[in-house]
């Protein structure tokens, strides 16, 4: 992977620990919100990730590609395969059970993924430092062993649900979301 800086974790960085109470190894990651591009199940065109964690500190999770997400004809559109990794490193840190979003992503494209394949993602976090957290995501092509079409990179930034508050639509939250108090 070529990481900068940026994202990678600095010396003394620590671990990020499974959160008491979060989802125990083997659990089903449920969406986050219905409307998500990334995992809602009510968006029309979504990817509609489907995830689950094995260890409770990482994360898998499959994405089809399908006709909506085509750049070049039969193929994924890039934008669309950073998405994938945003949501799946984005439902790895959300394992910590506090609220981060994304400040960084870095995304190499090592193999055309056509309409059709399903990738398989997996999310690790490298590190965390203060309000930073660390993140890395492959995407293999066909089968948790297939080639590495995407990989990435990413630095998370923890905030206060008032960022979600302050910025969106406090009521969705608060109605779809509740591992996390709306209002701290
Ligand atoms: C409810 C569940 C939701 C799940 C969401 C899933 C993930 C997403 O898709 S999130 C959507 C995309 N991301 C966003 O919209 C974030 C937009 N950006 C922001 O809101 C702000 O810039 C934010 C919150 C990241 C940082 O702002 P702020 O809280 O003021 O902190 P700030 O002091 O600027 O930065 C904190 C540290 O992070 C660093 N940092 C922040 N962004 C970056 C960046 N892009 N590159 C490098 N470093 C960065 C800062 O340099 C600072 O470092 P240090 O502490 O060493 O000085």
């Amino acid at each position: 992977m070529t990481r900068s800086s940026v994202t990678t974790p600095p010396p003394g960085a620590g671990r990020l620990q499974a959160a008491p109470g979060g989802p125990a190894p083997g659990s089903p990651l449920g969406s986050h919100y219905g409307d998500c591009f990334g995992c809602g199940e009510r968006h029309p065109t979504g990817l509609h990730l489907r995830a689950t964690t094995p260890d409770g500190l990482t994360v898998v999770a499959e994405f089809t590609v399908g006709e909506a997400h085509q750049g070049a004809p039969g193929l994924a559109h890039g934008g669309v395969l950073a998405a994938a990794m945003d949501e799946v490193i984005g439902m790895s840190v959300w394992l910590f059970q506090r609220p981060y979003v994304t400040g960084r992503l870095e995304t190499d494209y090592l193999a055309p993924v056509p309409v059709g394949t399903t990738l398989h993602l997996r999310a690790w976090c490298t590190g965390v430092s203060g309000r930073k957290a660390y993140l890395e995501a492959e995407g293999r092509a066909g089968s948790p062993d297939g080639p590495v079409a995407v990989r990435a990179a990413a630095l998370f930034i923890e905030v206060g649900m008032e960022h979600f508050a302050r910025h969106g639509d406090a009521k969705a939250i608060a109605d779809e979301h509740h591992e996390y108090e709306v209002n701290p």
